[in-house]
């Protein structure tokens, strides 16, 4: 017998499928989690639901239609205007997670392209870089692309946000599209910091979104969802070890 409810392929680790989760959370969507088998063999059900490029997270419909995509799940979950019937809390169903005006819909998506192509690949390369100089240039373009973050992508909802009035890039007391493409690599960002003593986010480099990620990681959602950063670092540890990314030994 068919589900009713939505399931996530996905893993606690991951952090595109904390975007999705968050979505659903925000959204008050209830959902499964099936974690997906890490490593190079894929299931059969991974491969089937998503042929394109075999990644997670997918979003399987309770009739079985697959979504990819973490950044299209969040907007799938923002459009479908059924999913009210589904949520099972009254707080979240007013939660929206695409701003009514246009052209601030097209700002988060524009700024959420740039968390995937610009800030997401750096980060990651600071600690799984191959060698010693591709993971010191990609401090060098995480740290940019944070400053760009901090400088221009506040400023759609500037006003607002720099008289402290609301502090999402959603411009509302909710997270929306933006602030979950970004929110769930905080604790990637965390983890980052710990394994290489260095800054990325905080109070003088970067103090917008010092107090963004200090309001986002209040938020019932992202406590419910994204991992403790001491896994995050564990998982890194153990990705290093596999890629033979020896930090120390260089
Ligand atoms: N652009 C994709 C990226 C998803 C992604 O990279 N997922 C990782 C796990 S966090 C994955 O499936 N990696 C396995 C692989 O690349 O084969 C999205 O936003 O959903």
């Amino acid at each position: 017998m068919a589900s009713s409810v939505m399931k996530v392929l996905g893993g606690e680790l991951s952090l595109f499928t904390a975007r999705a989760r968050l979505a659903l959370e925000l959204r008050g969507v209830p959902y499964e989690l099936v974690e997906e088998p890490l490593g190079p063999r894929k299931s059969d059900r991974l491969l089937a639901a998503n042929p394109v490029y075999g990644k997670i997270p997918v979003l399987l419909l309770p009739d079985g239609r697959a979504i990819c995509e973490s950044a299209v799940i969040v907007q799938y979950l923002h459009e479908d205007a059924t999913l009210h019937s589904h949520s099972h809390s009254q707080s979240a169903i007013s939660s929206r997670l695409l701003p009514d005006d246009p052209y601030e819909r097209a700002m988060h998506r524009f700024w959420t392209t740039f968390v995937d192509d610009r800030f997401w690949p750096a980060l990651d390369t600071v600690s799984l870089g191959p060698t010693r100089e591709a993971r010191a240039k990609a401090l060098v373009d995480a740290r940019a692309a944070l400053q760009i973050l901090e400088k221009d992508a506040f400023h759609f909802q500037g006003r607002r946000n720099s008289e402290h009035l609301v502090f999402f890039f959603s411009g509302s007391e909710e997270p929306g599209l933006l602030d979950v493409a970004l929110g769930c690599f905080l604790p990637a960002i965390r983890a980052c910091e710990r394994l290489h003593g260095i800054v990325l986010v905080d109070a003088s480099a970067t103090p917008l979104l010092q107090r963004w990620s200090d309001r986002f990681a209040e938020q019932p959602a992202a406590r419910t969802v994204l991992p403790e950063t001491d896994k995050v670092v564990h998982f890194t540890k153990f990705l290093q070890d596999k890629f033979g990314v020896h930090l120390s030994a260089e």
